[in-house]
């Protein structure tokens, strides 16, 4: 559950977040973390979704796997969260059970397409995306398949980096059966919902 005290505590993350990323000039060195904003929204969609089977791609420290940890652990579901860097994954997991989560989130260490093609079919009913944007196009047909019946997708970043997902956002509007749009909520967020 989302207390009062981990709301406090997630804010001080967010910020020593922000200001560990600007004194590291590479990318792979930063955390990259969504806004407080954003994953308040996560949590939300989770709790009302009742989501049971969650997916995350890409962990980083575990930051948005804390939002989505915690809404999950309320529902009493999993979530899994698989990042390709063992560094990342190894300071989420430390970060996770400094919240009581590690016994609803599974971190794996790994390549997001290899995870996303292992899913069984309608197994997931609730996937965040926030990993490698110019990829997203070609997960689009494994994502579609692995989503439950009124399963959702949230894509960050799509207004900071609305080019680079433009494909995937092509596809999705192009696909029978979903419904797409896009909030202005921190860096932009991608929603689809699987409306069959
Ligand atoms: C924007 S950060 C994720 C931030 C995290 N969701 C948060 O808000 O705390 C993107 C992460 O995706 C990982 N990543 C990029 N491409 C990947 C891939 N193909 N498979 C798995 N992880 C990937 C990077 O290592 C990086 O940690």
């Amino acid at each position: 559950m989302l207390t009062a005290a981990y709301r406090t505590r997630l804010q001080q993350l967010w910020q020593e977040g922000e200001a560990h990323d600007a004194r590291h000039a590479a990318r792979a060195d930063k955390r990259l973390n969504i806004t407080p904003d954003t994953g308040m929204f996560l949590y939300q969609l989770v709790r009302a979704r009742k989501a049971m089977s969650l997916l995350e791609i890409g962990t980083s420290n575990g930051y948005s796997a804390v939002w989505l940890g915690l809404a999950t652990q309320a529902n009493k579901g999993r979530l899994r969260s698989v990042d390709h860097s063992a560094h990342k994954t190894a300071l989420a997991s430390a970060m996770l059970d400094s919240f009581g989560l590690q016994h609803t989130v599974s971190l794996l260490t790994g390549d997001a397409f290899g995870v996303l093609a292992g899913c069984d079919d309608e197994s997931v009913d609730m996937l965040f995306l926030d990993a490698d944007r110019s990829r997203y196009a070609g997960y689009w047909p494994e994502i579609a398949r692995i989503l439950t019946p009124r399963g959702i997708v949230v894509m960050d970043n799509a207004i900071s980096h609305a080019e680079e997902c433009a494909d995937f956002r092509a596809a999705v509007l192009a696909t029978h059966g979903y419904l797409a749009e896009t909030y202005e909520i921190g860096k932009g967020q991608f929603v689809i919902l699987k409306d069959l």
